[in-house]
């Protein structure tokens, strides 16, 4: 490699490096007084975090699609907007970020809805990060049930991302097998429970 182009590399990372701390410290800004809603209350932050690592386990490097999952509840979650991550991050990352947020106006059985519908037609990028989103949740769910949720939520919610997940199908075999570890893992469960009753 000739000095220029390593002169390049090493600026490129640089610039990497620099984007997805902007884009970690701008998320935890907006989380920062969200918990998740199970009984350990961990901060909300974790789970982009996580969701940003899940991507990286399954070899998906991209600081786009990286900085796209750190920041990925923002616009949904707290009073970000996608002007401001657009502003802030780029048009690439606002446009990803804006396919994997619900519209928080709509009524939720609605939005539910338009998560299955929407889930075959978006980005590679968008179902990636979706994929990662879903496997973080489920995962959480199987260890611990958020407060309040009855048995037949937590069913309720495996069966809905079951059927958003089927839609994502495709980018990344790597998520998809943890995925289909995860419904075998409730589907056993939920067998286990029926023949304990019987
Ligand atoms: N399993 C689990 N989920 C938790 C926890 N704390 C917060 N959540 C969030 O709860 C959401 C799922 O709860 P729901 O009641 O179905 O949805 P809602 O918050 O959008 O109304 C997920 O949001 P989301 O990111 O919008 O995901 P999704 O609804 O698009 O899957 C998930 O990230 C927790 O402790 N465990």
């Amino acid at each position: 490699m000739d000095k220029t182009s390593k002169a390049d590399g090493q600026q490129e990372t640089a610039q990497s490096v620099a984007l997805l701390v902007r884009a970690m410290d701008y998320s935890a800004e907006k989380h920062k007084d969200q918990r998740r809603k199970n009984s350990n209350k961990h901060p909300y932050i974790n789970h982009p975090v996580r969701v940003a690592r899940r991507l990286i386990d399954a070899e998906i490097n991209d600081v786009s699609i990286i900085a796209a999952a750190l920041l990925h509840d923002t616009v949904e979650d707290t009073d970000a907007t996608k002007e401001e991550i657009k502003n802030l991050f780029g048009a690439e990352i606002a446009s990803i970020v804006d396919e994997v947020s619900d519209d928080k106006t709509l009524p939720k059985e609605v939005r539910k809805q338009l998560q299955i519908q929407h889930a075959p037609s978006i980005s590679p990028q968008a179902k990636a990060i979706k994929l990662a989103d879903k496997l973080d949740n489920l995962t959480e769910l199987l260890e611990k049930t958020p407060i309040g949720w009855e048995p037949e939520r937590v069913e309720q919610y495996f069966d809905w991302a079951k059927a958003v997940v089927d839609g994502l199908r495709g980018v990344n075999p790597a998520l998809e097998q943890q995925l289909d570890e995860v419904f075998a893992k409730k589907a056993d469960a939920a067998r286990k429970a029926c023949s304990s009753v019987a």
